[in-house]
């Protein structure tokens, strides 16, 4: 069929991408011209695994294309995706600005039948409000169906979710415009779930929503386990066999961060206020991510009483690995603290350096190496799992630094690994090691 996608960003251009392999005629559309001329000449525009390979085949195979303008990228489509972007505001509720602004567009240009899908993550009743606004100031005597179609892709591994996602969630009133997306999803094989437009809203936040509870559980968990003496990645190893649990989202570490789960669990929470529904698990579950973020500054401070004036090397920025994505990283308020306590900060991130430039100026210095980074650091600070740090020799420490001591929000390495090695080294909810005398 074909289709236009609106807004390339993650989702936008994965989507796009993704429908053009499947065998679809995609235009993927953004307002930032800068970003569509990137495109076009054959660069994503952000880190993905496998996306530069599958954007140029589909380009090269004439089944993708890309456009500045609303006008010309929607000519031919049939069904146009709505992918941008849904950020929150500052009371916690989401802005709808982009959103409203694409349906008021839409309703200016398009002239035959069409179905508008939203991918974008949008609160209960929106998909609704986009119909009415495209209803209530279309042109021409063409008419409209929408359809909810949440995304549920991590970014890292993007395209391999889409392909091999656990369910396609297609959300509509109107029965139609249902079966018309299921079709144009039934070659990615997946199971599709139909259902209303309000259940597939919330079938989004409520995934989310309970991803990151899984996450701040096993954080307080870590947590209980290093004041009683247990390991957590035992007890959530015992723990996720039961399959009613599942060992997936059970790593314990300094939190959850990304452009998705913090916006995502305050937009619920304050969804439920609105209903007068006070939500008061998911507001700990923020709280206590909120807590964890800050857990190695504590655990360090507890160790030597202040940092003033130490050298705290930081290795990972991103949110989390395979990404150069920092939105909400846990190393944005770590950094931050770490600058009012006087700390001398040296980073190093193998994906996210230009990101990080703009975000912390001059007041950290920038590593191009692990080794430079921690090379007569005082502390190390982990706080990404990259492969490339879970991969590092650990005697790395003991040769670069005088007196090494790790804190490793990650628990990136094994504890006894690190017993063979002459590092002082703490992590999360396993005992600490100390350094043998
Ligand atoms: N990033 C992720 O991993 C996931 C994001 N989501 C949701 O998908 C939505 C999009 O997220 P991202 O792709 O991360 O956003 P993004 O911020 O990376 O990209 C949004 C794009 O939309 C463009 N845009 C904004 N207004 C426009 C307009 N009027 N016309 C054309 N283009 C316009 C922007 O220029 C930008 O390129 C959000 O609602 C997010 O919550 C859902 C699942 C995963
Ligand atoms: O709505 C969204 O945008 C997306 O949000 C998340 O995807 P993403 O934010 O890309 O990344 P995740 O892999 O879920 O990680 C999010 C954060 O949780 C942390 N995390 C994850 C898993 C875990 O066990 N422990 C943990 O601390 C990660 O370090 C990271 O900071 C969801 O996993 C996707 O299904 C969803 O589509």
């Amino acid at each position: 069929m074909n289709i236009a996608v609106v807004g390339v960003g993650y989702v936008g251009l994965v989507t796009g991408v993704s429908l053009a392999e499947i065998g679809h005629h995609v235009t993927c559309i953004d307002n930032n011209k800068e970003k569509v001329h990137t495109l076009q000449s054959g660069i994503a525009p952000f880190f993905e695994p496998g996306l530069d390979e599958l954007m140029k085949k589909n380009v090269a195979n004439g089944r993708l294309a890309f456009a500045d303008d609303l006008s010309s990228g929607c000519s031919n489509a049939e069904i146009v995706y709505i992918a941008v972007g849904t950020p929150q505001k500052n009371d916690g509720t989401v802005d709808l600005t982009d959103i409203e602004k694409v349906a008021i567009d839409l309703a200016h240009i398009i002239l035959q039948d069409m179905i508008v899908v939203t991918k974008s993550t949008v609160p209960v009743g929106t998909n609704e409000y986009i119909k009415q606004l495209i209803d209530t100031n279309i042109v021409s005597s063409a008419s409209i169906e929408v359809v909810a179609n949440p995304e549920f892709l991590r970014e890292g591994s993007a395209i391999h979710d889409t392909f091999h996602g656990d369910r396609i969630v297609i959300g509509s009133n109107n029965e139609w415009a249902a079966t018309v997306i299921e079709s144009v999803n039934k070659p990615f094989d997946i199971p599709i779930v139909k259902t209303d437009l309000r259940n597939a809203e919330m079938i989004k936040y409520a995934s989310n929503a309970f991803l990151a509870t899984k996450i701040s559980f096993i954080n307080e968990i870590a947590n209980l386990c290093e004041k009683i003496g247990a390991n957590v990645d035992d007890v959530a190893y015992g723990m996720g066999l039961d399959q009613r649990i599942g060992n997936a989202f059970l790593q314990a570490g300094i939190g959850y961060g990304g452009s998705c789960f913090p916006k995502d669990t305050r937009a619920l929470v304050q969804l439920s206020g609105n209903m007068k529904h006070e939500f008061q698990l998911l507001k700990s579950v923020i709280t206590i991510n909120h807590n964890q973020q800050k857990l190695l500054i504590r655990k360090a401070i507890d160790r030597f009483q202040t940092l003033a004036d130490k050298r705290i090397a930081l290795l990972g920025l991103a949110f989390k690995p395979n990404t150069d994505d920092m939105r909400e990283a846990a190393s944005i308020p770590i950094v931050n603290e770490l600058l009012k306590e006087g700390v001398d900060v040296v980073v190093y991130d193998p994906a996210t350096m230009e990101t990080a430039k703009k975000i912390f100026l001059n007041n950290v210095q920038y590593a191009d190496s692990i080794e430079t980074a921690i090379t007569g650091a005082d502390i190390v600070f982990i706080l990404t799992e990259w492969d490339e740090f879970k991969r590092l020799d650990i005697h790395i420490f003991n040769q670069l630094m005088k007196d090494p001591v790790v804190f490793d929000g990650r628990n990136c390495f094994d504890l006894d690994q690190i017993k063979k090695a002459h590092i002082e080294y703490h992590s999360i909810g396993r005992p600490t090691v100390y350094r043998k005398t």
